[in-house]
This record gives structure tokens, sequence and C-alpha cells, in this order.
């Protein structure tokens, strides 16, 4: 019997009953899967679900099948609920109104993007397991080909981002898979071969903590962020690092994300290629390896691994790529957790402790302190690894505090780029000039 498949997909929040019309006679059978699980059950099931989908299909005229929104407020109390429906046809038995495809080389491409589906939920299983909140299953949920006929997807937790730094990976997948099309590895790779040099960037660090005696600085050329929307209005990236330079910058952090920082690689090139000497943080959310290639390719000599987003074995095998390519990789801890498997980490050697919560916005810069001391305090010594304190510095209070919990260099954005004079705001920060 060749099977036929019919699909309709529902994107349903709690405020909205949808509704599918379908018109066909036919004997069928249903899948339902609640997740991974696939149950197979009849139409008369389908009905039986009562309490949670109505469905009633009339073989005559229009029939309808509609999920009330009380119900759906139930799904969304029963987090990770996921639902979908799929129906096989017998052609000779039964016809319909909404699209068919037959089991072809078209059907193995969906069954394959069902897979890799699937394979996304189990890696946030597994980052779950290692305390990670942070999902990487992208908003769409299942891809197309799951929308099917007596398929529904709801608005739930499952695919509705559950704070800022989720919502901000999920559109990053979106954004590194188009720009991954458009250039792929290879491409990307051959760009690598004719960036400019790569420079030390730890190595600046250390000179600059070495000349001053304070933390050296990485001064953060941002134009906004989520948690202060528009920090500075006239916005010229090269202008603001020629000034972080003479003030006495060691590296800059250049903000590449456009939609929530208003960044671009634009900015990390032209800065780059404005003569600016200072090392570049090319300051992205790295979701994937093909992104460290695409940082090089575009100048940078620096890259950010947020561990709150990357399992253990992606910053390893990421940390790896960065030595292939010259890059530093800051690898960026926010609790004890995090610091932990990123400690249990091989290679590791500059670690940011960022004082801001990227879950709530919440600023505290006791959160290096806390980290600091004791037990990881002692093995960032005894393994030489830099530290660097993150945001929420201010004054040269900040620093003094942050330096004698034990960091050697600070990154700080919103209090230098907000100035007229951005290099005289370095002065202001530490309380005192440290230009070369
Ligand atoms: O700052 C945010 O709103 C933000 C939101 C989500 C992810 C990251 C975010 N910020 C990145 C940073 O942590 C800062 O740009 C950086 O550490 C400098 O902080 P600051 O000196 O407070 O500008």
């Amino acid at each position: 019997m060749e099977q036929k498949y019919i699909s309709f997909t529902s994107y349903v929040n709690s405020n909205t009953t949808q509704s599918f019309s379908f018109n066909f006679s036919s004997f069928f059978f249903i899948v339902v899967q609640f997740s991974q699980f696939p149950v197979p059950f009849s139409m008369e099931s389908l009905i039986s679900l009562e309490g949670h989908i109505q469905a009633f299909p009339s073989f005559s005229s229009k029939p309808r099948t509609t999920i009330p929104p009380t119900q759906l407020n139930t799904y969304r109390e029963n987090s990770l609920f996921s639902f979908s429906l799929r129906a096989q046809v017998n052609p000779n038995e039964g016809s319909t109104t909404i699209a068919t495809s037959s089991e072809s080389s078209e059907s193995v491409v969906e069954a394959l993007k069902v897979k890799e589906w699937e394979v996304g939920m189990f890696q946030n299983e597994v980052a779950a397991n290692q305390g990670i909140r942070i999902r990487r299953a992208p908003p769409t949920g299942p891809p197309s080909h799951y929308e099917g006929p007596f398929q529904f997807r709801l608005q739930i937790e499952e695919n509705t981002p559950r704070n800022i730094l989720e919502e901000i990976v999920w559109n990053k997948d979106k954004e590194v898979a188009q720009l991954k099309e458009r250039k792929p590895l290879g491409l990307v790779k051959k760009a690598v071969e004719n960036a400019p040099p790569v420079r030390d960037f730890i190595g600046a660090l250390r000179a600059a903590n070495g000349r001053t005696g304070l933390p050296g600085l990485i001064a953060e050329v941002k134009k906004a962020s989520p948690s202060r929307g528009i920090l500075r209005e006239n916005f010229d990236p090269v202008e603001i690092a020629r000034s972080y330079e003479k003030g006495g910058a060691a590296c800059l952090s250049v903000l590449t994300d456009e939609k929530y920082f208003k960044g671009s690689f634009e900015n990390l090139e032209l800065i780059r290629n404005a003569g600016v000497k200072c090392p570049l943080l090319c300051k992205e959310f790295i979701i994937d390896a093909w992104q460290l290639y695409y940082a090089r390719s575009k100048g940078a000599d620096a890259v950010l691994l947020i561990a709150a987003v990357l399992p253990d074995l992606d910053i390893e095998y990421m940390v790896k790529t960065c030595k292939l390519l010259g890059l530093a990789a800051l690898v960026e801890v926010h609790d004890e957790r995090e610091f932990d498997r990123v400690l249990g980490i091989e290679g590791v050697e500059l670690i940011g402790i960022n004082n801001r919560n990227l879950e709530t916005f919440e600023l505290d810069i006791s959160t290096t302190k806390k980290l600091l001391e004791g037990e990881r305090g002692k093995i960032i010594r005894e393994r030489n690894i830099i530290m660097v304190g993150e945001s929420g510095l201010f004054t040269p209070e900040d620093i003094a505090y942050v330096q004698e919990a034990g960091v050697r260099a600070v990154l700080v954005g919103e209090s230098i780029v907000k100035q007229n004079d951005p290099g005289k705001g370095i002065s202001n920060l530490f309380g005192k000039d440290i230009s070369v």
C-alpha cells in the first residue's frame, strides 16, 4: 500500500483557537507523538483525547478540529508538552483536499529534518544535565515536514524563549544557519587565509597589567544592549576605538550582534583596517564552530564562549579550534557550577566572570569576589589563568574591588562608551591616566 501523508499545522497560543478543516473518507491511522515517543492510535482514540484536544471529523461535509484555549492553558501549565499528529492515508480508500506527498526523496529529506530536530532535543537534555538552562531548540519547533495534518504545534514552553539570553541564542541559530548557507565553511576558511595576522590578546592583557599594576582593560565598543537600550547615539566605532587606544586600553571588545546590540562585523573590520593596534575580541554569541572561522576571517584576535550556552564538549572543541586559528578564547562564567565546569576543560587560559546575570540582567560585582574565593582562586593562580571581571564596573573603587578579588583584567562597556571622550572615560574609571 502506498502511503501518503497529509498534513496541517497549527501554531496556537493561549488566546487563540485554531480550527482545521479536512475532507476525506479513508481508512487511516494516526500517530500521536508526545515528545519523542510515538503512540499509534485510531481516530476514535483521537476523539477520546477529550479534555485536551477535541477532533470532530466528518467524512461528508466540512469537519472541524478545535483546540479550545482553556485546554491550551492546561498545556502551558504542563510544561514541556509537545504534541503532534501525523495521518497516513490509504489512497485507494480516501482522498484529501490537503496537499499530499508520496514516500519519496522529499519525505526522506523531511525525515532527516525530523531526526535533526530530535537530535537537538537530545542535545538539550545533555546540556540540561550539565546545569545549562539555555536551550538550543529553535523557536520553530519541529521542522516543517512534521507540520502535517493532524499535527499540532502549541505555543508552549518548549517553543517560547524563557529569557533574553535564550531568545538571543535561538535567533543566532537562525542567523548562523542562513549565513552558513551563503558562506559555507570552505569559503570562510579561504577568507581566513587572507585575514590580517592574529595578535596576542592574552599577551596584551598581561603586558598592560604588568605596566600599570592595574587590571588590563578590554574596552567595549557597544552601541546598545538589551538591558540598557541605546548607550550612545552618535556612534562611530573607529573613533571610539581610537579614543580607547589613546586612553590606555589593552584590548577592545567589539559587539557584532546586530539585532540586540546594534553591532556588526563591519564595525569589527573597520576597526581592524583602521590600524588600531589593540587586539580585538569579537563579542558575539557563539553557538557553532563555523563562527570562529568567520570571526577570524573578519580580523578578530579573540572570541567569547559563554558557558551558560555551550556544553562542555562544545567549549573543549571550540577552545581547540581557537588554538588552531591563533584566537584567544575568553570563556565566560556567571556562577560556581559554570566555573567548575570550565576549570575541568583542558586548555582554557582566559576566564571571564560576568557580574551580570544574562537571564535576569541583575548586576552584582560581588559575583567576581564570590567565585574567586577559596579553592577556585587557588586553582586559577596555580594554572596562571588570567581572570577577567566583566560588567557593572563604573568607578576606581569597583576596579580596586575586583582586582582585590583576583582579576588581572576587566571588560568594561557602559561606563566608558557613554562618555563624550571615551578615552578620558578610562582615566575616570581607573582614577588615573593609564595611557602609554
Ligand atoms: O548587557 C546586556 O544587556 C546583555 C544582555 C544579554 C546578553 C549579554 C549582555 N551583555 C553583555 C555583557 O555582559 C556586557 O556587554 C559586558 O560585560 C560589558 O558590560 P558593561 O560594562 O556593564 O556595559
